[in-house]
């Protein structure tokens, strides 16, 4: 067995900052987003995209709005330095789009990077080189300054390139990468250094793009990092503040959500989060949970399960069930309390009123998950589901009193096939508890004569036998109930009675439910016909066929 020993590692220190001020603010805007899934999502694949499905993926990325996308790494392969030609020669890029590049802070790199973008109308150049104490002592073997120089050489080359190449429109960003691991006044002296080069004006401003390149802290350290930089660096309003988190801790979303409350005016991500490692910060979760607060999140994700397809044919990786907002069973409650309250507040919402159902933080069908998705019955649930079901599926009101016993006839069956129902097995269970047909005795045909007393005339089917019966009573059904207690040698009472019309399906019109009870019993009848009193009648002969000196 491995041994653990939490004295192997270190807390991350926090910032003694006693006037932060993101914790008041909130995200009333939706950030620029810049979707990096052709670059840094793509990296991360055990198998990078093929050029097909690059394509694919990049018409997903228009298709939803996105106005920034890493393309590539064009100086690092043949395959995505074809991607941005086939880009630009086959002018797949809309005027309203600026694809961005990456590049290390390398001459023959950037040199490469500029030849990739020949042609194009617009694009933002980005280099990067890493600054954080591990990076320079033991990776770069090098002092700040040191480190200092690859930036300011990187962004002196990136500006040269572009002089020797105008007539596009360039935009600049650097990312000191591994900023999350970086000292704030070195972070700022290097982005100071590299904008001294570029010279970015509030007109023509640059990117700077925080990265945690690896999460190392709490979320809300990494936001004192971002308002931090961003209080000290120089020159700000001429800098888009860009953050880059990933998600090692599993707070990429809300890292990047706490620094745009820091004061980051912009955010790289990937569509469900793929990327290095545990990936990246995810642009739908961050997307959906601005959306749930009333914010636009400006890009399209209602047609979500063509979104999925694409991401996961492309990446060839699954979606977890439980994925924030896209997962299968993200909107579905299996328990019986979450069922009661969903079924509850859906039926006591004012149509067009503002979301507030208990346990769904959105409208699932905003994301095309139809109610099917939200209630689902295992041996978990509980009546208001299954009476929510049935009612959406097959317009069947179920009284309280028969929720409350079908569900137990439903727990019983899930708990015996150890298995979910679907609402057609739940129906079939509903119909053959209550009302099926193969009964000793059944309703052949009868014959009501109204007056101040109802008269009514049966006749039962009983195998090959018709058995005749008579009675007499206030309305058909007491006349029918007199002639059952009379034939049978019965005493009984109805305890419950309902009917209503279906509003749906095909089966019939109207259904009846009935319980009757003895001194010892207590059975329910329920049946469906197209005429109402039929139902009535045969759901009592069917509740009448349960007890157990008739079923003898
Ligand atoms: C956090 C991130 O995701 S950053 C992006 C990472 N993505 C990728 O690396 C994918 C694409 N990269 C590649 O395919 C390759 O790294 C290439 C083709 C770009 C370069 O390959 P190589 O020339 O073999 O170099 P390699 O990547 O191993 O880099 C090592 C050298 O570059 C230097 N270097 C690394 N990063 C940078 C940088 N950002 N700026 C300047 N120099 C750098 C290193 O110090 C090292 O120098 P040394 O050889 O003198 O020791
Ligand atoms: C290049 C940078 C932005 C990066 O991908 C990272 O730091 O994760």
């Amino acid at each position: 067995m491995t041994t653990f020993n939490h004295n192997k590692y270190q807390a991350f220190p926090p910032l003694d900052m006693p006037n932060r001020q993101w914790p008041n603010n909130n995200i009333s805007e939706t950030p620029l987003w810049c979707s990096v899934d052709l670059r840094d999502g793509n990296q991360a694949l055990v198998e990078p995209m093929t050029v097909s499905q690059k394509r694919r993926y990049y018409e997903l990325l228009l298709a939803m709005g996105f106005k920034e996308i890493e393309v590539g790494f064009p100086a690092a392969s043949k395959m995505d330095f074809d991607f941005v030609r086939w880009l630009i020669e086959e002018n797949k890029i809309p005027g309203d789009v600026t694809i961005q590049v990456l590049t290390q802070a390398r001459e023959s790199l950037i040199e490469q990077t500029f030849a990739a973008l020949k042609g194009v109308k617009q694009a933002i150049i980005h280099v990067y080189n890493s600054t954080s104490t591990v990076q320079r002592e033991l990776v770069f073997q090098k002092d700040r300054q040191g480190i200092i120089d690859i930036a300011v050489q990187g962004a002196t080359w990136v500006k040269l390139h572009a002089e020797a190449n105008p007539g596009p429109q360039w935009q600049f960003e650097y990312s000191p990468e591994s900023f999350s691991g970086t000292e704030l006044d070195f972070a700022v002296d290097i982005c100071d250094a590299v904008n001294a080069v570029w010279q970015p004006t509030a007109a023509n401003p640059v990117i700077i793009n925080l990265p945690a390149t690896v999460e190392m802290s709490t979320p809300n350290v990494f936001a004192d990092q971002v308002e931090w930089f961003c209080g000290n660096v120089k020159n700000r309003d001429a800098i888009t503040v860009s953050v880059h988190t990933h998600n090692d801790r599993g707070c990429a979303v809300a890292a990047a959500e706490l620094a745009v409350m820091a004061g980051a005016d912009r955010v790289e991500g990937t569509l469900l989060g793929n990327g290095e490692r545990t990936g990246n910060m995810d642009i739908i979760t961050m997307a959906m949970n601005l959306y749930s607060q009333g914010v636009d999140p400006k890009l399209q994700l209602g047609d979500i399960d063509n979104i999925i397809t694409t991401i996961s044919e492309c990446t060839q990786l699954p979606v977890h069930p439980r994925h924030p907002y896209v997962g299968e069973l993200v909107y579905t409650a299996f328990s019986g309390s979450h069922q009661d309250a969903i079924k509850k507040c859906l039926d006591r919402r004012v149509p067009e009123s503002t979301w507030n159902v208990a346990y769904l933080p959105i409208d699932p069908t905003d994301l095309n998950r139809t109610l099917q998705h939200v209630i689902r019955v295992n041996s978990q649930s509980g009546k208001g589901g299954i009476a929510y079901l049935l009612e959406q599926e097959y317009g069947v009101q179920l009284p309280r009193w028969l929720q409350i016993e079908f569900s137990s006839v439903v727990q019983r069956q899930s708990e015996t096939t150890a298995s979910e129902l679907l609402v057609p097995q739940i129906w079939q269970l509903f119909k053959s508890t209550y009302a099926h047909t193969e009964q000793p005795y059944q309703l052949a045909d009868y014959n009501v004569n109204h007056g101040d007393i109802d008269k009514i005339q049966a006749r039962l089917a009983a195998g090959i036998d018709l058995i005749s019966v008579a009675g007499e009573g206030q309305g058909a059904l007491t006349a029918f109930i007199s002639s059952l207690k009379l034939y049978f040698n019965l005493e009984f009472e109805v305890v419950n009675f309902s009917e209503h019309a279906l509003s749906k399906g095909t089966d019939a019109d109207a259904i009846a439910y009935l319980q009757i009870k003895t001194a010892t019993e207590s059975v329910i009848g329920v049946a469906i016909n197209h005429d109402i009193l039929t139902a009535s009648l045969t759901a009592l002969l069917n509740a009448v066929n349960q007890l157990e000196s008739v079923k003898r």
